[in-house]
Parts: C-alpha cells; sequence; structure tokens
C-alpha cells in the first residue's frame, strides 16, 4: 500500500517553484531570487497531495445574497479549545448570549466526552430552557458506545440534531485508522445505521443529522463525496426532512478558492441535494477562514458552523460575528443582533477566559481608531459631508446611508461611539486634532488656525512620544489662545482654572463699553484692560481704560488698543455658537497681522465669551498677547 510518505521525493524535486525555468517568473527586477534558509522542500503543494481540478466552477460569478442559516459551535469546538473549557455557569451564560442573539442552531456539545458536557444537555432539556424555536446540536464520533450515550443524553428533548463525524483525509486514514478508503466508508455507514436504530427508541424526538467528513481538506473530494452520498443512502433524507453535510476545514490548507471549488463541487454533485443542507465548518489555519467561507457560500453552501469572535482549536473556527457584520456592510440582513456587540465581547471574553486582540474585525479596541493624519481628515471631511446630505434629505441620521472614508461600519451599529474613532500622536494631521476639538469641545477651528495650532501638538507629540489625549489637546490649546480667561460664566471653559497652566498672557478684556454713532463707520469703544507686565518683570500690573474709534467694533478696538504700542490689523475672522439657547457662548477666531509693515507677525488669537462681540476682542488680545510670550 501506497503511504503518505512516498511523496516526499516529490516535495523535495519540485518545491520552491519559482526555480522552475518552466513556470512564469515573478518579475523580481533586479532582485534573482536566491533559496531563503526556510526548509520549504520539507512541505508539498496541496495539489500534489489531494489532486482536484474543477474548471466548471461558477461561483466567482455569483455574488451573496443572502444569510446563511447559522450554527454556533462556540459551546462545543470552541469549547475544546480552551485551557478551562467552560462549567455549567459559564456555559449557561454563554447559551443565554448566543439565544438572545438570534442564534436557531446551537452545538451544545460532545456529550459522550464528558460528564459537564452531558449535564449541562440534561439541564437545558429537563429545565426546559431550550426556545421552541432553536434546535441544539450534539457531536459524537461514530463509534458505537459513544452514539449510544449521544442518545441517552437527549432523553426528553423536543428536536435535536444529532451530529457524527469520522475523519477521511489521506493522512488519518493512514496513521490514525490504519484503514482503507472502504474500512472508513464502512466506519461511516455503521454509525448512519446506528443513529436510525436508535432513534426507532428515541421516543418523541425530532432527529434531524449531520455528518462530517473530518478533515475533509485533506480528503480527496471525490471520496470525500462517496463517503457522504453513502450516508444520505443510509439516512434517507427526504426535502422535508433534510440531513446536514457538514464541509469542515478541520485544517485549513489551501487557499479559498480550492476550497471554494470544492465546495461547488460537492454542491453540484451531492446524491439528493433538495434533501441536504450543504453546511461549512471553517477553521483558520491559514488565516483565511472568513474568506474561504464567504466564496464557498458563493459556490453553493446554505449553512455556516463557527464560533463568536472565531474561537476554537487552534487558529479558531470561522468568526461568525465578522461573517454576519460582513454581510450587515453589504447591505443584507444578518439575521443576528450585533447591536450591543461590546457586551457580547465582555461574556465571551469571561466565559472563554481569552482576551480577543486590538486589531478584532469590527469590535477590537482600535478598529475604528485612525492616527494617521489623512485618514483621520477623510473621517472628519466624511462625517461632516455625511451629516450635511441627511439634513439636505431630511433623514434620520441613524439610519441614512453610512459613506465614511476609513469606517466600513458606523460605530454606533455595534454598540460603541465615536469616541476612540480619531485619536492623535505624532503620525497625525490637523484633521485629527480638529476633529477632537469640534467633537469634544465644540470648537470648530478655520483652516489656517489648524495649520497653526497643529505645529504645536506635533511638537508635543514629537517630545512625548506618545498618544495625545483629548485632555491634552485641550490644555494645549487653552495654554497657547487662553492663556488669560476665567472660567466666569462660560460652560466651555469650566475647567479653566486648571492649576497646570501657567497664565501668561499681558492683557486681559476686563469689560468693553461699545457704542454705535449714526453710521456705521463711527462706532465708539470704551474698554477696561489689564496689563500685568508679563513678559517685562519692570511693568506692574495695572488696569488701563482705553477709548477708541473705528468702522465697527473690532476696528474701534484695534485702534484703542494702539496706545499699548501694538498695531493689529485683522485678516481673517470666524465665529460660531458653542452652545445655544439663552446662555449661549461663542467663539471667536482672528488671523492678525502684528506689527507693522516691516516686521509684521501673522497669527491666530481665539476669544470665548458669552458676547460674540467681546468674544472677538478677546481673540484680537490672544492674538497680541502670543506675539510677546
Ligand atoms: C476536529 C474536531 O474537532 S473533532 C471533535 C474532537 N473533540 C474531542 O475529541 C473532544 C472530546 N473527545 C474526548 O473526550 C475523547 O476523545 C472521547 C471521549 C470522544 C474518546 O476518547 P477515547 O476513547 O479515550 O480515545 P481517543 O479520543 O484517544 O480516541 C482514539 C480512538 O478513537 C478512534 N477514533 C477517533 N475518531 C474517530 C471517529 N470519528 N470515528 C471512529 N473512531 C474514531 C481512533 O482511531 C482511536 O482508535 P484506537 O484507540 O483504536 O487507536
Ligand atoms: C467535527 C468536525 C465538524 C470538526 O469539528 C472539525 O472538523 O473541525
Amino acid at each position: 500500500m501506497s503511504s503518505v510518505f512516498d511523496l516526499a521525493p516529490i516535495a523535495a524535486a519540485s518545491n520552491g517553484g519559482n526555480n522552475d525555468p518552466h513556470l512564469p517568473q515573478p518579475r523580481f527586477v533586479g532582485m534573482p531570487q536566491r533559496p531563503s534558509k526556510m526548509p520549504y522542500e520539507k512541505y508539498i503543494a496541496y495539489d500534489k497531495q489531494v489532486p482536484f481540478s474543477y474548471p466548471q466552477r461558477t461561483w466567482p460569478d455569483k455574488k451573496l445574497q443572502r444569510a446563511p442559516r447559522w450554527c454556533s459551535v462556540d459551546l462545543r469546538d470552541g469549547n475544546q479549545s480552551l485551557v478551562n473549557p467552560m462549567d455549567s455557569a459559564r456555559k449557561l451564560r454563554f447559551w443565554n448570549l448566543l439565544v438572545s442573539m438570534g442564534y436557531k442552531e446551537i452545538e451544545v456539545g460532545f456529550p459522550s466526552a464528558s460528564e459537564t458536557d452531558y449535564d449541562f444537555i440534561r439541564m437545558l432539556i429537563e429545565r426546559q430552557l431550550i426556545p421552541d424555536d432553536v434546535t441544539i446540536a450534539v457531536l459524537t464520533q461514530a463509534r458505537e458506545h459513544l452514539i449510544r450515550k449521544t442518545y441517552e443524553a437527549l432523553r426528553g428533548c423536543k428536536r435535536a440534531i444529532v451530529h457524527f463525524y469520522n475523519s477521511t483525509s489521506v493522512l488519518q486514514r493512514e496513521v490514525v485508522f490504519r484503514k482503507d478508503k472502504d474500512g472508513i466508508k464502512q466506519l461511516a455507514t455503521d454509525a448512519a445505521r446506528l443513529c436510525k436504530e436508535l432513534e426507532t427508541e428515541a421516543e418523541g424526538i425530532d432527529i434531524s443529522y449531520e455528518y462530517s467528513p473530518e478533515s475533509f481538506t485533506g480528503t480527496e473530494p471525490e471520496f470525500a463525496l462517496e463517503v457522504c452520498d453513502a450516508v444520505v443512502d443510509v439516512i434517507q433524507p427526504t426535502a422535508e426532512h433534510p440531513m446536514i453535510i457538514n464541509i469542515p476545514a478541520t485544517v485549513e490548507m489551501t487557499t479559498p478558492n480550492v476550497f471554494a471549488d470544492q465546495i461547488e463541487f460537492l454542491h453540484k454533485n451531492l446524491k439528493n441535494r433538495d434533501a441536504i443542507v450543504l453546511s461549512l465548518h471553517p477553521h483558520n489555519d491559514e488565516g483565511m477562514a472568513i474568506a474561504a467561507t464567504e466564496l464557498a457560500l458563493l459556490a453553493g453552501a446554505d449553512r455556516v458552523e463557527g464560533c463568536l469572535f472565531g474561537n476554537g482549536e487552534r487558529t479558531g473556527n470561522v468568526d461568525l460575528c465578522t461573517l454576519g457584520l460582513n454581510l450587515l456592510v453589504q447591505g443584507i440582513d444578518p439575521q443576528i443582533d450585533f447591536s450591543n456587540l461590546h457586551e457580547v465581547r465582555k461574556i465571551v471574553e469571561y466565559c472563554n477566559q481569552v482576551v480577543l486582540s486590538e486589531r478584532h474585525p469590527y469590535i477590537g479596541n482600535f478598529v475604528f481608531t485612525a492616527f494617521s493624519g489623512s485618514h483621520q481628515d477623510a473621517i472628519k471631511k466624511g462625517m461632516e459631508a455625511r451629516e450635511v446630505a441627511a439634513g439636505l434629505q431630511g433623514a434620520d441620521l441613524d439610519t441614512f446611508l453610512w459613506q465614511v472614508p476609513y469606517l466600513p461600519i458606523d460605530p454606533k451599529d455595534v454598540g460603541g461611539s465615536y469616541e476612540a474613532v480619531i485619536r492623535v500622536n505624532s503620525q497625525s494631521g490637523k484633521g485629527g486634532m480638529a476633529y477632537l476639538l469640534k467633537t469634544n469641545h465644540n470648537l470648530d477651528l478655520p483652516k489656517r488656525l489648524q495649520i497653526e495650532f497643529d505645529k504645536i501638538v506635533q511638537k508635543y507629540a514629537d517630545e512625548t512620544k506618545r498618544e495625545v489625549k483629548d485632555e491634552d489637546i485641550w490644555r494645549l490649546f487653552k495654554d497657547e489662545y487662553l492663556p488669560v480667561e476665567e472660567s466666569g460664566n462660560h460652560p466651555a471653559l469650566a475647567d479653566s482654572h486648571d492649576d497646570s497652566l501657567n497664565r501668561w498672557g499681558r492683557f486681559r478684556l476686563l469689560g468693553a463699553n461699545i457704542m454705535s454713532g449714526e453710521s456705521s463707520s463711527d462706532t465708539v469703544i470704551k474698554i477696561k484692560i489689564e496689563d500685568n507686565g508679563f513678559p517685562h518683570e519692570d511693568v506692574e500690573p495695572h488696569v488701563q481704560e482705553l477709548s477708541g474709534i473705528g468702522n465697527g467694533p473690532i476696528a474701534a478696538f484695534v485702534n484703542a488698543i494702539s496706545v499699548l504700542g501694538v498695531t493689529v490689523s485683522v485678516l481673517d475672522y470666524a465665529e460660531h455658537a458653542l452652545s445655544s439657547g439663552g446662555d449661549a457662548v461663542a467663539a471667536s477666531y482672528v488671523e492678525c497681522q502684528i506689527g507693522d509693515d516691516s516686521n509684521p507677525q501673522i497669527i491666530w488669537g481665539v476669544g470665548i465669551d458669552s458676547s460674540i462681540t467681546t468674544s472677538s476682542l478677546k481673540a484680537i488680545l490672544s492674538a497680541v498677547n502670543r506675539t510677546m510670550r
């Protein structure tokens, strides 16, 4: 009998395909490939172990149209991968979670393997914890004593899926079972026969069957088909009472396109296809379980087994949350409630005692966060444009079309917030800092002010070499532009009594009285200004009363402060309300040229006040103060 190890010379001779002059060569211009240190001759290409070709494939032209039938195997495959498998309390917590999310088929354990699994299943049945629209599945090896024990566990259950399996792979036939193909097929059909026999004794239980040619990915697809057909012949499913043929990528061994070809081959060739639910059970050994599952669904599969967040043996089972949310973002109803995914995560982490990665799709701590400048800029603009578009269409923002660069999903749809969307570090640009000031402090900085302030944030980020948190940005902003502001009655500055701020600004506006003349060109202003001397140590702090006249309050103010020795021209001006209602507060931003034409400084100032005019005057003083820092 030939052995899997007979392939060793073929592997050694044929691997390292890039060195084969007959194969198309990758274009490593000016960079010839040389053998690396890695022992690639120890491994063999999948198509040399299990040759398979299916040029009739049609899946590449298909599109996903609807959610498949989902089955969670968290309480079985997920559980068998844990350092400390779940006790009944944790299993029950997980069960309740799965039911609340809307899973209708749940594999609850391997009752013949452990007392905990057996007792848990008994508890679900005896305490009538299985909702009418939920079906439990139980797994067993295709071995007589284990199958008998499985049926025993199901006593009193209304409806269940008995899932039996045996490995069919070339490798396991040789090294585990030491059986030929017929012997392996017989394992499966004997088990199917025993199940049918025990079913007659299992009165009152609506039993359906699931068979898995385990290690399918190491099996010749034609042989897997033969075994599945033989099992189907014994079980005799009908369209009204179908059986599940579950195809496991027990170990992921190929690229997803090969798996999809194999599934399409089974889909087109399985006997009695109308009576069969073609199911997938992908693992993630090569990191492609999601892709493999999605392509295999295009290829004709009807059902998917997996675990929440991809828990499971080794690298995990396929992640049911990612699969479901991938459908959602294509506009397809996933049929599962992911709206509180953060709570789901907490329960799953508690039950599995496995912590999710920061980058885990849709739920990791960083997956809705942009640190880099161009991403932040695009997100900020995208959010704003969407808000404007929804407003123009009179649409509800919560359900309005989601089109935001770099964010494939609205974090709110999975129970998150926009809080972490933008975080600032040395890789960030002005957009990130501007977004945080706008979102958290209602300050909508004009573009050139963003550029100016960003240099300060960037310097801080480079110096500290760490993330610049919102509170850091706010402190830097107040320090730079609002060094003499008191919180007064301005809620926007409620935290301005910040001991860490060194109040360095020289001038502070204490009051302004504006009188408009008959024409706008003769506005008169009287102001009271505190001069604390900074940075001139010889100037004693004192209060000055000044007056000026001009074409509107700003011009009159500029005229009034000229006696302080400052020449100001206002180049640009913007203002907005920070809040609405009677106690509204306004922010003003002015870009000033300070100094005469021979030595001008172009600099921004910011003012916040309950009076919009006063806020603009404060903004001018803010700019003046900054030139003296
Ligand atoms: C890919 C998957 O996830 S499959 C599910 C795997 N899950 C588990 O194994 C978790 C629970 N399993 C267990 O607790 C145990 O394995 C049990 C209780 C099921 C069986 O335990 P044991 O009988 O002690 O032995 P063990 O698991 O080592 O079984 C090995 C024997 O079963 C045979 N065997 C393994 N799988 C199968 C199968 N599907 N069908 C028939 N025989 C099988 C092996 O050939 C081997 O036979 P041998 O003893 O004659 O050499
Ligand atoms: C029993 C089967 C479906 C399995 O868990 C696997 O092959 O991974």
